[in-house]
């Protein structure tokens, strides 16, 4: 059965725990003064006919009634402005606090996400939804909505007073304009009529994001690849979507025209009835009156009615965001313990762990870690190693509950990872990624990530993960800002940085995922020989693909395939002859190979290294 959903700014406001009671007063204050805007064209109709009838009488012009008449039109116009202000400033604040609660729903909510949701593709969407859809939310919810019910309480009305007046004049004018109404939406009607709109919309959005792609991939389509092919493909995708505005403007152009003249012109159609009904009714002052009347109230009509059909676009606009942000809030919270620190030591263990990304019933499933178990004592330093894809970085990633395993259990200190608070267990954990994040701000800022730390701790850490040098040698030193804006740092450079934030935190687990990649030889060393004091005492585990970095680990796990081959010291898995030492030999001989090239090249006189 086809779900229905309830209105928009129900859901709003369903959502976002803002008082209904006073957006309703808003929306009401709006609508009367918009209602109230219809007042003039019956006033200005009572004093013409005041005039009418004294001169079609002979008689004295009723001054009392207008100026009872006139101070009545002052007077709705100074209410409705008075109800204007008043309707938009209670609206606003509404849709301002109903806003505000939404973003501190989804803020608090992506918090208690799991941290994987953050490595996944909707953190974009995310983005997008609190920049953008906020923004234009806030339109719908503080104008549209308000606009849209007093067009429609002013059509009612104005409807009545037509149909009371004369109703064959009244119809001539709704008739007129149901035709009108009638064609414009014959343009986006029916199948074809749906159809161009469907396939204009997607060629924009392929449009958009073949744009994206092609500056995004600029670099690398010049040096690897035919930069003309890709301006082709691009040049293929705009030609496409012109054909299909082309499409879209042939249906909508003559249609929109019609629309358009029929709607302005109904002033026309009022006209031609009444001269008919004239000419039937020859000497009628009555309908004469009427037809006066229905001349000056029909145009009033056409303004809001164009607002519903415009507006009511608008609504859908905001059932789209909010079904975004309720698609946001329905990703389940990770489920939190209560336990508020580790009491038995550090020691971390996988009981017969498993974990896939893709669902149970997913065809394509494969598990990234399948039945694994592994035991680092507390204050060893292990290494997980292995081919790549083996699911060495989800092993790292679950220890620190960026997913819950599906089967099995980790532990630190015997304690199951998920009975922890996870403030309790980010207190334990200090992660260093491949792919650092600089903020844009401060270098102190981006070490310190506003904790309460004095700067010579700052320093400390900065000279321990060797990268006070080049923080010195900043413009303005640790104030230097980086990030989007400010000063750029390269992937050694970033990766000392985030070395530097695990140092200072100085949790007793620190997990390293390839946090060397980007380090040059030199650099290596000096980190390390930083890093030795510091990481003493720690549970460390370290995930390499360069085996020389780890051969000094206590304990050495080998993952393939999501599966654990072999665990042993360096020396005991070489003995072994298996994987690791395969891993090792190839490795070996790929180095002994570039030494030997560099050396021919040297021997040659042409080498650029
Ligand atoms: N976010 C993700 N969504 C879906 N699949 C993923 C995700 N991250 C990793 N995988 C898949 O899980 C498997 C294990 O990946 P993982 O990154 O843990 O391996 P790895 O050993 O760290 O690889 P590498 O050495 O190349 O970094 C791979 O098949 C990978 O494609």
């Amino acid at each position: 059965m086809k779900e229905t959903k309830k209105n928009a700014v129900f859901r709003v406001f369903e959502t976002a725990h803002c008082s209904p009671g006073r957006y309703l007063l808003g929306v009401s204050c709006q609508a009367l003064s918009i209602l109230l805007s219809g007042v003039p064209f019956y006033t200005v109709y009572r004093i013409i006919r005041i005039f009418l009838l004294a001169s079609l009488d002979g008689v004295a012009v009723d001054t009392g009634s207008v100026w009872l008449w006139a101070w009545i039109t002052a007077g709705s116009i100074v209410l409705g402005i008075g109800l204007s202000i008043a309707g938009s400033f209670i609206c606003h604040a509404c849709a301002f606090d109903a806003l505000y609660d939404l973003r501190m729903q989804i803020l608090d909510h992506m918090g208690k996400l799991n941290l994987g949701f953050y490595t996944g593709g909707q953190s974009g969407a995310v983005q997008k939804m609190m920049n953008e859809n906020m923004e234009k939310m806030e339109n719908i919810i503080a104008h549209d909505f308000p606009n849209l019910v007093g067009a429609g309480i002013l059509l009612a009305a104005l409807g009545v007073l037509l149909f009371s007046l004369n109703i064959p004049l009244a119809l001539t004018i709704f008739a007129a304009l149901l035709i009108a109404f009638l064609i414009q939406f014959s343009a986006f009607g029916g199948k074809s009529g749906q159809q161009i709109w469907a396939d204009l919309n997607r060629s924009s959005t392929e449009l958009d994001a073949a744009f994206s792609e092609y500056v995004a991939g600029m670099e690398e389509e010049k040096i690897f690849g035919r930069p003309e092919a890709a301006a082709r493909r691009l040049t293929a995708l705009v030609e496409k979507n012109r054909g299909h505005w082309i499409a879209y403007l042939k249906r909508v152009t003559p249609v929109y025209g019609a629309y358009k003249t029929i709607t302005i012109s109904v002033l026309a159609f009022v006209l031609v009835a009444g001269c008919v009904l004239l000419y039937f009714n020859p000497g009628d002052t009555a309908l004469i009156l009427e037809v006066l009347m229905s001349l000056i109230v029909g145009p009033a009509v056409i303004s809001p009615l164009m607002e519903l059909v415009e507006l009511g676009a608008d609504l859908r606009n905001l059932s789209v965001r909010m079904d975004q942000v309720e698609e946001v809030l329905k990703n389940p919270a990770m489920p939190e313990g209560i336990r508020n620190h580790a009491e038995e030591g550090t020691e971390i263990g996988f009981h017969d762990v498993s974990f896939s990304y893709q669902d149970a019933a997913d065809p394509l499933r494969r598990m990234a870690l399948d039945h694994v178990s592994m035991k680092i004592p507390a204050g060893c330093f292990a290494a997980l190693v292995g081919p790549s894809g083996g699911g060495k970085s989800t092993a790292g990633q679950l220890l620190a509950r960026f997913w819950d395993v599906e089967r099995g259990a980790i532990t630190i200190g015997g304690q199951d990872i998920r009975d922890f608070t996870m403030e309790a267990l980010m207190e334990q954990i200090s992660f260093v990624f491949q792919d650092t994040y600089i903020f844009a701000e401060s270098v102190y800022d981006n070490i310190a990530m506003h904790r309460p730390v004095s700067r010579e701790a700052v320093e400390q850490a900065a000279k321990a993960a060797r990268c006070h040098e080049f923080i010195c040698s900043l413009p303005q030193g640790y104030e230097t800002r980086l990030g989007d804006g400010g000063h750029k740092l390269s992937g050694g450079e970033a990766q000392r940085i985030a070395i530097a934030r695990a140092i200072l935190k100085d949790t007793p687990i620190v997990i390293l995922d390839e946090a060397m990649a980007f380090t040059d030889a030199e650099n290596e060393l000096a980190l390390r020989e930083g890093m030795a004091e510091l990481l003493k005492g720690k549970t460390v585990l370290m995930i390499a693909h360069r085996l020389y970095s780890i051969q000094d680990a206590d304990r050495i796990f080998v993952l393939e395939n999501g599966r654990l081959k072999e665990e042993g010291t360096h020396s005991e898995l070489l003995q072994a002859d298996r994987l690791y030492a395969h891993l090792w030999n190839i490795q070996n001989e790929t180095e002994q190979w570039q030494m030997k090239t560099s050396g021919i090249q040297r021997e040659g006189g042409e080498s650029y290294a």
